[in-house]
């Protein structure tokens, strides 16, 4: 069961845990951490929902698995209002300079879907292990275009887990001149920062799509780290938030660290991303957090859960720092997901969802795609999952969302309000609290038990205030 991964997690975790133990008290949450992204409406929307979709990575139409069908199943389900979804290098810019309007149109459909229920969109571009010409069958990595992918030759062998071909030689060349670490290919990044002009374009005045997360688990290839991500990484990120600006001045730009050692709890040296739009930026940090020990096969419990709840311990502070870095920007927890079926699985998925709330971050769940991880099976049979899922959370906040709870039945949102926006606070309730509410802290303005939405209004004059939801 020890394999050279859970070694490795081991000995992070060891380090890295009592390290954390070792620091003072926990990061305390800057009252300036803005919570949420503003919305079309200057309402702040909280993300919850899941990524959509794996399925998407190596298809040739780069579409998911995934229909209005399924959504509508979502939706009742558990409430979500917010999509990660995948999208491609290699599907946008089919060959350089080329951007595939099809593709975009197939896109804009389904973000349309979303749209007509109500839910907001970020767009990601997604990558794993560079891209789908790393093999001959393009069935191991995805995103970036084959034209895109310069191996030099190197081989990239075939590996027992999917994770380790990020050590072959050729996806480390690959990336290498991606990042122009070789020298050799000083396009290839400007022509990432173009797809994303093209894809910005088509949505600038698409009210539902509210983010662009820039590039998915960024990875450096032979260059890691501190060098990394304040070189090469804040430069792509500034290349494509400025070529973002000269079309859509609204959406915001997410931000992650590099994955290798982040999503594991380790720090990020991700440099200040400058926002040239008029007003505030609009830039969000958006980390994984995948805890290495949860691999070691008991799960959440015994010994590894100890060490899971480490690395949570060591990532929520690595993360406000990281935030607070970057100007104290939201952040979405953009993944976080596991086997359900592990022991004190839905106590992690609990786990992370109450330190979102406690820290004001909003969620989106690996992944949306049917299996083990999931909320359905592959014949849409829902799993234990949805249970964890379906919990309360402020949809929409007419002011800020400082932090908000759910637990026991009852609902707990700490609240600026904004008595000039346009629209109220919205909270989702699941079916388990009842079809009648109970509210102190703010007037009742209309409860939907059909759609599970409870509109609020808060008292005049109160600069923060506390609001309490339970079973009427
Ligand atoms: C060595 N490197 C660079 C590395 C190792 C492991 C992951 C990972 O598990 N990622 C977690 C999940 N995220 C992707 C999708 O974004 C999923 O395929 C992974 O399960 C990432 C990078």
């Amino acid at each position: 069961r020890f394999g050279a991964r859970s070694t490795l997690a081991v000995l992070l975790v060891a380090v890295f845990g009592v390290g954390a133990a070792a620091a003072a008290a926990r990061t305390p949450v800057p009252d300036s951490l803005a919570a949420g992204l503003t919305g079309p409406d200057g309402r702040t929307l909280v993300a919850h929902g899941f990524n959509t979709a794996s399925s998407s990575k190596t298809v040739a139409d780069g579409l998911p698995d995934f229909t209005e069908d399924d959504l509508d199943a979502e939706h009742a389900d558990m409430g979500t209002s917010f999509v990660r979804y995948l999208i491609s290098w290699r599907k946008v810019e089919p060959s350089p300079g080329v951007y595939d309007q099809d593709y975009l149109d197939d896109v804009a459909e389904r973000v349309r879907w979303y749209d007509e229920r109500g839910y907001s969109v970020m767009l990601d571009m997604h990558q794993d292990l560079w891209g789908v010409g790393i093999t001959p069958d393009g069935q191991v990595g995805n995103g970036a275009p084959v034209w895109a992918t310069y191996m030099d030759g190197l081989p990239v062998e075939p590996q027992p887990q999917w994770e380790l071909y990020y050590l072959q030689p050729g996806v480390i060349r690959a990336f290498d001149n991606f990042w122009n670490t070789t020298g050799e290919h000083p396009e290839l990044m400007d022509h990432y920062a173009g797809a994303w002009r093209a894809v910005a374009e088509r949505f600038a005045d698409t009210d539902a799509v509210v983010a662009y997360d820039l590039m998915n688990e960024p990875y450096g290839g032979s260059v890691q780290g501190v060098a990394f991500e304040s070189g090469p990484l804040t430069e792509l990120y500034q290349r494509s938030v400025d070529a973002i600006r000269e079309v859509d001045q609204d959406s915001w730009a997410c931000l992650e660290p590099q994955a290798l050692g982040f999503n594991w709890g380790l720090p990020s040296a991700l440099g200040h991303v400058d926002d040239p739009r008029e007003g505030d930026p609009r830039i969000a940090f958006c980390p994984h957090i995948y805890p290495l020990p949860m691999d070691l096969g008991d799960g959440f419990s015994g010994t590894s859960r100890d060490l899971v709840e480490g690395t949570v311990a060591s990532w929520r502070d690595n993360v406000l720092r990281t935030s607070h870095e970057l100007g104290d920007v939201p952040v979405i927890l953009g993944e976080f997901g596991l086997d359900t079926t592990l022991p004190g699985a839905l106590d992690y998925v609990d786990l992370m969802y109450d330190t979102a709330g406690e820290l004001g971050f909003g969620v989106t769940y690996w992944s949306r795609d049917p299996g083990g991880w999931g909320p359905y099976e592959a014949d849409g049979t829902p799993r234990n999952l949805i249970g964890a899922v379906d919990r309360a959370y402020p949809v929409a906040v007419a002011g800020t969302a400082r932090s908000w709870s759910w637990e026991d039945g009852v609902f707990t949102l700490v609240t600026e309000p904004d008595a000039s926006a346009s629209a109220p606070t919205e909270l989702y309730l699941p079916d388990s609290i009842g079809d009648d509410v109970h509210v102190e802290g703010a007037e009742i303005l209309e409860w939907d038990a059909a759609s599970r939405i409870l509109q609020l209004e808060a008292p005049a004059g109160e600069s923060e205030i506390t609001v309490v939801v339970s079973a009427g």
